[in-house]
């Protein structure tokens, strides 16, 4: 898989277009269940379920960085997690592109604003790179979320629900010395758009 962002640059590891691509290649018969792709990352293994479920693996986190309100880590891509009172009032567009571009500079990093709703479930919001907007659902974004939650004791839980505008993916994930590993993002890969170009 090779990524672009919709700036039109290409990009690091998307974890929702990971899922995708595998369930496009389901569609077009290439795939079973299973299916193994290439991403800027490494290999990613997926599982695909029914009622188009698809589990993709991420890569292991090895670092998290952890400041005083935020915490930043690599789960593909690189992402910014910080926790809200109530992340329907942040205004994710201003405070997003802020913090990208004065914390993170020309490299830039996706900006999530998380509350916690449950003891294993939070609300997510992200401000993307490249997209230089809050966009529905990031999966790489989600994936941060939950390893940022665990590891700074807001869950105990090793299967985190994030709730996006876009709606809910499952991350589940095992505890190292160093960070993450087995990490998997789990959701659904609906086809919303079907046309045919002609050359
Ligand atoms: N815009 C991001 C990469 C895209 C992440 C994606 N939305 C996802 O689902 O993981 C970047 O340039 O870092």
């Amino acid at each position: 898989m090779v990524y672009f962002n919709a700036d039109g640059n290409e990009s690091s590891m998307c974890g929702n277009g990971g899922r995708c691509v595998v369930s496009f290649a389901q569609f077009l018969g290439l795939v079973n269940e299973t299916a193994t792709f290439e991403a800027i990352d490494g290999l990613h293994e997926a599982r695909l379920f029914d009622n188009h479920i698809v589990s993709l693996q991420m890569k292991n986190v090895n670092s998290l960085q952890m400041f005083d309100g935020h915490v930043f880590m690599d789960t593909g891509s690189p992402h910014h997690v910080e926790l809200t009172d109530n992340v329907d009032h942040v205004d994710v567009p201003t405070q997003g592109r802020y913090l990208r571009n004065e914390l993170y500079g020309a490299a830039g990093a996706n900006i999530n604003f998380v509350q916690s709703q449950t003891a294993s479930v939070f609300k997510v919001r992200t401000y993307e790179r490249g997209v230089e907007d809050e966009t529905l659902s990031c999966g790489t974004g989600v994936t941060a979320v939950a390893l940022a939650m665990h590891k700074t004791g807001q869950t105990q839980s090793q299967e985190v629900t994030l709730e996006t505008p876009g709606g809910s993916l499952k991350v589940s994930f095992e505890p190292t010395p160093q960070g993450y590993e087995n990490i998997w993002l789990t959701g659904p890969a609906v086809q919303v758009f079907k046309g045919t170009i002609v050359l």
